[in-house]
């Protein structure tokens, strides 16, 4: 399953983001360090389910009238504070938990109401645009530190024939997710010398840092927008890097909502609808919440992980079916499975998605939207819908 972590320095809102996201009770507190072991749950993304291309619902849990949910991890980690890398706060312990991520959701406190080290301060005196940057600057030297323990390996290596300076950077870096490709086009980006005792901690920061950047993509989620000052938001937006406003409070507060039958909302809706029957106080916060979604086009919550996922990742949603008529698996459920994989992937590659063994014995596929054939050149597309003859069933 795809994996989002949630990194970003204590306090700015990370466990208030992963139980919205997830509806796991976690520990949420206005002090720093609150959250120790990691926290990892499934979530959703969303995205627009293929029945409403034929004449009824799917009428899957996870399909609301429409609006389909896929599921992906999210792991929650302790905050990052400056200097983690070299184990300052508790350090190492998120950046190594980071290894398992696809892509980065770098919360910050938009509203200026948390100081560097995450203790809470007035609303409006720090500035979040000071956070972003040095959650990758941590990432980066995390990575580079690892780079410099192993650099002595590849010296040692470098010494016996054969030896190919990109092959063995790869095979140090794949436990963080690295594949040669990236490995190569990492390289390709610096001035580097052949012989590995040449390198000096310049070439391996910027080896780093391009690794990080190919492995690790990031969105900002500029959160707190409910109390954040609207200009605060407006910064984080100018800058030249993905950032989506959000309200992790919101979000949950809706959320509980529908669990108590006092709201009607879907995640990743612009807006909701208030029942009757809920008291004069919740009403009032509702409507504030309101006028916040209104300014920002919903909480925010939903939008980042459906931005890490679709436009970090470049993933499309396909989903297999039996039946290329009907829409269905063997047993009559409509599109009851949903895959993510990435754009440029092939029907062969879903087969092996959907189970090795489909893979392995893959003959052919049928896009069941055109009721035609489709070879290995084929690109599965968003909300397409793919029937997989195979020798294995
Ligand atoms: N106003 C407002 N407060 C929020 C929002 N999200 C989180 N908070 C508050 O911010 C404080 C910190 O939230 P947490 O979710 O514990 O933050 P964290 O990033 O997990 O913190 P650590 O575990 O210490 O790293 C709590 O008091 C939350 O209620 C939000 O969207 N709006
Ligand atoms: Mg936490």
């Amino acid at each position: 399953m795809l994996s989002l972590a949630l990194a970003g320095k204590p306090n700015a809102g990370k466990s208030t983001f992963y139980t919205a996201a997830t509806m796991a009770e976690v520990d949420v507190a206005n002090y720093p360090f609150t959250t120790i072991d990691a926290n990892r749950g499934v979530s959703h993304v969303r995205t627009r389910c293929p029945c409403l291309d034929r004449d009824h619902r799917c009428g899957n849990d996870t399909c609301h009238d429409g609006k389909r949910y896929v599921p992906i991890e999210v792991l929650d980690v302790a905050g990052l504070v400056p200097g983690a890398h070299e184990g300052r706060g508790l350090g190492n312990q998120f950046l190594d938990e980071l290894t398992n991520a696809d892509a980065i959701l770098n919360v910050v406190d938009a509203s200026g109401g948390t100081n560097e080290e995450g203790e809470p301060v007035e609303i409006g005196t720090h500035d979040p645009i000071e956070d972003i940057d040095f959650v990758e600057t941590e990432m980066d030297m995390w990575l580079a530190g690892i780079v410099d323990r192993n650099w002595e390996k590849i010296q040692r290596q470098s010494r016996s024939p054969g030896f190919d300076i990109e092959e063995a950077i790869t095979e140090l870096l794949t436990g963080f997710g690295a594949t040669e490709y990236d490995v190569t086009a990492s390289l390709r980006e610096i001035d580097y010398p052949q012989d590995p005792l040449k390198w000096t901690d310049d070439h391996r920061e910027q080896l780093a840092t391009q690794i990080r950047e190919r492995t690790k993509p990031i969105v900002v989620v500029a959160n707190k927008i409910d109390v954040a000052p609207e200009e605060n938001v407006e910064r984080l937006l100018d800058l030249d890097k993905p950032v989506v406003p959000a309200t992790a409070q919101g979000e949950l507060a809706l959320r509980r909502g529908v669990e108590q039958g006092a709201v009607s909302y879907d995640p990743g809706d612009e807006s909701f609808e208030m029942m009757d029957e809920i008291s004069d106080q919740q009403r009032a916060a509702l409507t504030k919440l309101r006028k916040t979604m209104d300014r920002w086009g919903g909480t925010g919550v939903q939008g980042a992980l459906d931005y890490a996922v679709y436009d970090l990742l470049d993933q499309v949603t396909v989903y297999p079916v039996q039946d290329a008529t009907h829409w269905t698996d063997g047993q009559g459920n409509m599109l009851p499975d949903a895959f993510l994989l990435p754009t440029g992937s092939s029907p062969r590659d879903l087969a092996f998605a959907v189970h090795s063994d489909i893979g392995e014995g893959y003959l052919h596929a049928v896009n069941a939207r055109t009721d035609r054939e489709v070879g290995d050149s084929y690109e599965l597309e968003e909300g397409d819908v793919i029937k997989i003859v195979s020798t294995a069933t």
